[in-house]
């Protein structure tokens, strides 16, 4: 059981009237402004609707993608508070910044039962950084806080840790307790054999759990932008795919530690190239070893399918996180929806299976086959986290009960 305080440790009164800052997880796929996948804001609705029932003034953050330098049009919670407003029925009321005289007027003149949205909390650098000026200005405007972003708990950052230190109570959401409560399940009583499948874009922050993965897991699946810094790390030529060359190191030493250990790795033994990142792309079916120069891989081929279907068919317990390909093509979605289609067939046969992170919930939606997965998870990198023993900083910065 949790040792953190919960929304469901406060009483109707300790909220009616309270200016409650509400950290959602709103980071959701996005084709321009359109929204392809709102699994991120429905799931946030329970604690949403309860707050407002409850007569709180309730302002909800998030980040959403990761902005270079300030204020992006592109990334702005635009399309998120209106689709927020529509589940919910009522208006939410976005607010130009997150901080600073005009977010404070706003909340100011809210009444009970009100949702504003705060744009972008990452349109500040010292956001990520965790920086307390920022943070005391932020946190400004409230009389306490909720965390209900359990795909962001992982990062320690102004909105998911810092802000507690200046809101008391600060206390974990709906979506957040039930994440950790069947994740934790999951993990520690999982059957085993275990096995992870780690793919996607988020090479960097995802390779370095690789080797804390190992000591829970038999098994691992690379795929997704992750197999090239892998190929790059065996000494095979890898075109113009995604690599991080300062993580092949990293890589050489995830494969000698599998070594080690005895554990298995699974690379693609067959990649789909294309002559540039387009939907319409010249593409090519072509063995891992040999990726001609100038292309770049977007897909694992239908060879790393069936040998990925034949690895994982002995697995009581899979978690994935990260496409297996660019899916949002359709000329690189097979791999994804290949493993999506072994994941959801093992789970028919009683395996316990979890998909977790934006995209690859996407995928899976896309698929027609998230329902029969054991658990959609809205965090990737938080739940891989978790798998890995760590306490996430959002949840470790909560009041104790
Ligand atoms: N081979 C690849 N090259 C470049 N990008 C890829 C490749 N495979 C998958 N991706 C991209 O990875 C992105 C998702 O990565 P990530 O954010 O790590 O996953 P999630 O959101 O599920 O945690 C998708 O947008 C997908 O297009
Ligand atoms: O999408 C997210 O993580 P995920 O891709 O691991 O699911 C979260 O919103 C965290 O985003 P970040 O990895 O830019 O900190």
């Amino acid at each position: 059981m949790s040792t953190k305080k919960s929304i469901t440790d406060l009483s109707v009164a300790d909220l009616k009237g309270k200016k409650v800052l509400v950290r959602c997880d709103l980071n959701v796929p996005l084709d321009g402004k359109t929204i392809t996948d709102d699994t991120r804001i429905r799931s946030s609705i329970p604690t949403i609707e309860y707050l407002t029932k409850a007569g709180a003034i309730v302002t909800v953050c998030s980040h959403l993608g990761r902005p270079k330098d300030g204020p992006e049009d592109k990334y702005s919670l635009g399309p998120c508070a209106i689709r927020l407003g529509e589940l919910l029925g009522q208006e939410v009321k976005l607010a130009p910044d997150c901080i600073g005289d005009e977010v404070a007027k706003i909340v100011e003149e809210a009444k009970e039962g009100d949702v504003i949205m705060l744009e972008n909390t990452r349109f500040y650098k010292e956001e990520t950084k965790n920086e307390p000026g920022f943070v005391e200005k932020f946190a400004k405007p409230y009389d306490m806080y909720v965390n209900d972003a359990f795909g962001s708990a992982h990062r320690a950052h102004a909105s998911t840790e810092g802000v507690t230190k200046f809101l008391k109570p600060s206390v974990s959401g709906f979506l957040l307790d039930k994440e950790l409560k069947y994740l934790a399940g999951a993990i520690d009583h999982g059957e085993k054999p275990m096995a992870a499948i780690v793919g996607g874009s988020k090479v960097s922050s995802k390779i370095t759990v690789l080797n804390a993965l190992l000591d829970k897991c038999d098994k691992i699946i690379i795929g997704g932008g992750m197999v090239f810094t892998f190929l790059k790390a065996k000494g095979l030529s890898v075109g113009t795919s995604l690599v991080e060359d300062d993580f092949v190191e990293t890589a050489k030493e995830v494969m000698a530690k599998a070594d080690s250990l005895g554990k298995q790795i699974l690379l693609p033994s067959d990649i789909v190239v294309a002559d540039k990142f387009d939907a319409e792309a010249n593409t090519q079916i072509v063995a891992a070893d040999s990726i001609p120069d100038g292309w770049m891989g977007l897909d694992n081929g239908p060879d790393s399918t069936a040998e990925q279907k034949a690895f994982l068919s002995d697995c009581k317990t899979i978690i994935m996180n990260g496409p297996l390909g660019v899916f949002e093509f359709k000329a690189f979605e097979k791999g994804t929806m290949g493993i999506i289609d072994i994941l959801a067939d093992l789970t028919a046969s009683g395996s316990i299976t979890v998909i977790g992170g934006g995209d690859s919930v996407a995928a899976c939606e896309k698929s027609g086959r998230a329902k029969e997965m054991s658990h959609i998870s809205t965090g990737g990198g938080a739940s891989l986290e978790l798998m890995e023993g760590k306490i996430l900083p959002g949840v470790a910065a909560l009041d104790d009960k």
